[in-house]
């Protein structure tokens, strides 16, 4: 079967996207996924998505992980999607879809994505890290001289340590400036290091404020791959966040085709 599929990335964090709105892709076959995102065998990425109809949204979403699994929510991936959509003519400057973890809108402006993420409403503060789900499940740990820290070997022993085998994202966060971080995140379902990490960089932002790191509503994280921007709401009679939006660039890298065993 021949497989037309186009390479997107969204502050480094990328992506093999397909248009399978004619349902044609094998979606239970995980080991052609994972083939795919193989960076050396195959097409390489941290993940793949397809872009599917929907009946009430402009386009349904689904998210897989490098290993092959269909995963929870990814907010880069998020962006990039709405720029492919855009590519297809399937919106202008406004898009809604539906995603893992429910309904998502989006706004495009020339290759800038912002993406609003579900509402945070658990929070849960331990004696180094805090922990919560802004759509994919996310340990956030202040740490010093983050860009020498090994976050890869740390990652992982987080990651199956405390997390099991559900696991987790980990995200170590280093203090730039007044509402401003260093981010880098190890990534569950790709196991290792990625450049950055949209759901990742939302709940930094958020635990950020939450424990009175940040006092500002827009909070700047810079990643290795990248700028990226999270704003929201506190919310007004209960715990949590909500009108969560995250801000960043998604651009197209190349398209092809690849031939695979159906
Ligand atoms: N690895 C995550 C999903 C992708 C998250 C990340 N790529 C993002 O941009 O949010 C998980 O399995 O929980």
């Amino acid at each position: 079967m021949l497989l037309n599929f186009y390479k997107y990335q969204g502050t480094g964090n990328d992506f093999v996207i397909i248009d399978n709105r004619n349902q044609v892709f094998p979606k239970d076959n995980n080991g052609l996924v994972s083939f795919l995102c193989d960076r050396k065998f195959g097409i390489g990425a941290d993940g793949l998505i397809l872009l599917e109809d929907d009946d009430v949204a402009d386009f349904k979403m689904v998210y897989y992980n490098s290993d092959g699994n269909q995963s929870s929510m990814c907010g880069n991936g998020g962006r990039c999607i709405v720029a492919f959509a855009k590519h297809l003519g399937l919106v202008v400057s406004d898009a809604s879809f539906e995603a893992v973890d429910g309904h998502h809108k989006a706004r495009i402006e020339a290759d800038v994505v912002s993406l609003q993420m579900q509402e945070v409403t658990d929070i849960n503060e331990k004696s180094n890290s805090l922990f919560l789900n802004t759509g994919s499940p996310h340990h956030v740990q202040l740490v010093t001289d983050l860009k020498d820290f090994d976050v890869r070997k740390e990652g992982e022993r987080l990651r199956y340590g405390v997390y099991g085998q559900e696991g987790s994202n980990i995200n170590f966060v280093e203090n730039i400036d007044e509402n401003s971080f260093l981010v880098r995140t190890y990534e569950r379902g790709v196991e290792d290091e990625t450049l950055s990490c949209g759901t990742g960089v939302t709940a930094v932002a958020l635990a950020m404020h939450h424990s009175g790191q940040a006092n500002s509503n827009t909070i700047k994280i810079t990643t290795p791959g990248g700028l990226l921007e999270v704003r929201f709401t506190k919310n007004k009679n209960k715990e949590g966040y909500n009108e969560i939006w995250l801000t960043g660039a998604a651009q197209l890298v190349f398209k092809g085709e690849i031939y695979v065993e159906a």
